[in-house]
């Protein structure tokens, strides 16, 4: 049994190890030539994961046609590069196991859509939830939701990467899976806004209960099922994102909200912040399905800089009062 791994970032890494910890010979794909190089000679991945020694089972390649003997593949690349990477696989029948969180600029596609576009014939799974990526790489344990239109094949990966500390727990709601993962990320800017302006603790909570509201809605404009809106993949990863400071998106965000602008923010960062990507595409989404996003709306204004923080706190405040439900 050998499973692929495409995208040597800190999760793509920490996936590897745990499908290494049950017995699955790993075969990595990595973009850089020196993390390859890394892992294969150190058992370390000193760009993305630095502090994990990683089993030795994870064989790390450039060549992506090294992943045509897996029977399975966990596609670990950011959201943007998906459509671009699908396209070089070298058989396009292997069960795709899709980890990124966004929605597709220009598109406005989630994962799957894009993923189906290229690769047609490829049966395809989500895996998404609460896991930071170091945490899952040091055997801490978490559960996540695997979703697969196809049951029976989803129960079949969840059994094939559950861990003593690594519990999926499986769905056939894809899309649900799929935009929990997408929408928290522009939440989590917002909530590390609420820390960065010193806005209090009830603040970040009233944000979240707030922001579920708009996950929902546009969830189920989008065909998702509430269950899984509220499960692990979206109130689960939610809480999770818009509590820490382990967070990318979080910290980008509490560094708009101390004033610092987007731009400097992402200037020369190696790792992702999925939300910065997803927040403009998002609001279009939303748009497009009538949905009312107005946190989402404030995360991309702030990202854009067509608002400065206090702009947009008083706008948020200002909105006229309304029903919560
Ligand atoms: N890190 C986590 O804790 C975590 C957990 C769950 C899900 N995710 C999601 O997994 C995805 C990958 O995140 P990560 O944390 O592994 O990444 P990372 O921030 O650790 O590393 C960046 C990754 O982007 C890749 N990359 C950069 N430019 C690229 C290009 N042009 N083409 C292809 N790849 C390119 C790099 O090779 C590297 O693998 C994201 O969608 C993220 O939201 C991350
Ligand atoms: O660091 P973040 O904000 O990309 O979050 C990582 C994972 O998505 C948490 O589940």
């Amino acid at each position: 049994m050998k499973i692929g791994v495409i995208g040597g970032g800190a999760w793509g890494t920490a996936l590897a190890q745990v499908a290494a910890a049950g017995g699955d010979r790993v075969r990595l794909w990595a973009r850089e030539p020196e993390v390859v190089d890394a892992i294969n000679a150190t058992q370390r991945n000193p760009l993305f994961l630095p502090d994990v020694a990683l089993s030795p089972e994870i064989r790390a390649t450039t060549e992506i046609g090294a992943l045509g003997e897996c029977d399975a593949i966990l596609v670990v690349t950011p959201a943007q590069h998906l459509r671009g990477i699908c396209a070089q696989l070298p058989r396009h029948d292997t069960p795709l196991i899709l980890c990124a969180k966004g929605i597709e600029a220009g598109t406005r596609k989630l994962m799957s859509e894009t993923a189906r576009d290229t690769c047609p014939h490829a049966p395809i799974a989500v895996l998404s939830g609460p896991t930071f990526a170091h945490e899952v790489a040091a055997g801490l344990p978490t559960a996540i939701t695997l979703a697969c239109e196809d049951e029976a094949l989803g129960q079949s990966l969840a059994r094939r990467l559950a861990r003593p500390s690594f519990r999926p727990y499986a769905s056939t709601d894809v899309i649900g899976a799929e935009i929990g993962g997408a929408v928290k990320n522009v939440l989590a800017i917002a909530c590390g806004v609420v820390e960065g302006a010193g806005l209090g603790q009830n603040a970040r909570a009233s944000l979240i209960s707030r922001g579920f509201a708009e996950m929902t809605r546009f969830g189920l404009a989008r065909g998702a099922r509430a269950e899984t809106l509220a499960g692990l993949s979206g109130l689960g990863d939610l809480v999770l994102t818009c509590s820490s400071t382990s967070s990318r998106n979080f910290s980008l965000g509490k560094g708009l909200g101390q004033g610092r602008a987007a731009a400097d923010l992402m200037a020369d960062r190696r790792t992702v912040a999925e939300g910065a990507f997803t927040a403009p595409v998002l609001i279009e989404a939303a748009r497009e399905a009538g949905v009312d996003m107005p946190i989402a709306e404030a995360v991309d204004a702030l990202l854009a800089g067509r608002a400065d923080v206090r702009a947009v706190i008083e706008g948020m405040l200002g909105r006229p009062l309304k029903r919560e439900h």
